[in-house]
């Protein structure tokens, strides 16, 4: 067991998530109320029956149910309630700021609007921001299976929601599909004043971390936990401070590290990375933001300065105002000294 005081730090822990993808937030419960709304079969009789499915041996055996998933996601107002979940959830984590992934391609390539799925996203977003206190941005993610011309495509049709976007992101399967495929894409991108980020290093070898760094001009690592294969690699990433958003339980449950005593995050941390701990696909992986904090804890004995270290280079690696950062730091900085009092 975590000790009921880290427990409790980490509960009321300000957090900040910066590698989420609201398709990954969608719960068995709620998949199948919408598959119900929608009038579309799942190949399931419970989310139970859900749950069972969900033990993967690798990335690509959690993407082919993921996808399926995302099937009924079909209207506006479901696009809406799946990010609306997901904010409820950080509500409750104590997630002050969000960053989230959404793949425009797993839904326009089933015939649904880039409109209706940003329409429903973007709705939710600003009630949270309203309502919950919680702000947040949206990083709009190409499939990196599909071809280049698709990604171009994709982001002709992202331009009339401009405003709406930050920035573009690269996931899905990594093993083949390396960052010089779309080296050309995210040069558009940059020339149309989005930032860049994207799966690098989390099954994939070192190598795309730095092809992600060099080609795809990204200011953070998703994943990135490969690093360590290249000891001159790791010395540039703390030299430069280059965000990694690292996900424990996506890694340990997807087999990247056999357990979570194996996985290298609190190691990166102490050696002075800007390690960044996220949920990734929190309704597949088994927990949220508190449950990875947990995990980590559980595994790797930390003091509270170190748990609150993850926070405050989240806050760095975020894409949010100066004004805005100092906010977050002072927030987390008080939470550290009501602890230590
Ligand atoms: O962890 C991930 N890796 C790659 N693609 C993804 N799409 C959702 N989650 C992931
Ligand atoms: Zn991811």
């Amino acid at each position: 067991m975590t000790d009921i005081p880290t427990k409790e730090f980490i509960e009321k822990l300000p957090k900040v998530e910066l590698h989420l993808h609201l398709e990954g937030s969608l719960e068995p419960e709620l998949m199948f109320a919408l598959a119900k709304r929608n009038g579309v079969e799942i190949p399931f009789s419970s989310p139970d029956e859900v749950r069972a499915a969900y033990d993967f041996h690798n990335l690509q055996s959690f993407l082919d149910i993921y996808y399926q998933g995302a099937n009924v996601l079909i209207q506006e107002q479901d696009f809406y309630d799946l990010t609306w979940a997901y904010l409820l959830r950080c509500q409750a984590d104590n997630v002050l700021h969000v960053e989230v992934f959404f793949d425009p391609q797993t839904h326009t390539d089933r015939g649904i609007a880039f409109d209706t799925v940003i329409g429903g996203i973007h709705r939710a977003l600003e009630q949270g921001r309203a309502e919950l206190g919680i702000t947040s941005q949206l990083i709009l993610c190409f499939l990196r299976h599909l071809d280049e011309a698709a990604a171009l495509e994709t982001l002709e049709q992202a331009l009339p929601h401009r405003d709406k976007i930050i920035g573009v992101g690269l996931d899905s399967s990594e093993v083949g599909h390396p960052p010089e495929k779309f080296q050309r894409v995210f040069a558009r991108a940059l020339e149309l004043g989005f930032l860049t980020v994207a799966h690098a290093g989390e099954e994939g070898p070192a190598s795309n971390i730095h092809g992600a760094l060099e080609l795809l001009g990204v200011t953070r690592i998703d994943h990135g936990v490969r690093c360590v294969d290249d000891a001159d690699l790791v010395q540039k990433l703390i030299a430069d401070r280059t965000p990694l958003t690292v996900c424990p339980l996506s890694n340990t449950r997807l087999k990247v590290f056999a357990r979570m005593e194996d996985h290298n995050i609190v190691e990166l941390l102490r050696q002075g990375l800007c390690v960044t701990i996220n949920s990734d696909d929190p309704a597949y992986f088994g927990g949220y933001m508190n449950a990875n904090f947990l995990a980590v804890a559980k595994a790797h004995p930390m003091s509270h300065v170190e748990i609150a270290q993850f926070t405050l280079n989240a806050v760095e690696a975020s894409f949010i105002s100066p004004a805005e950062k100092t906010r977050l730091v002072k927030l987390t900085q008080d939470h550290l000294d009501s602890f230590a009092a």
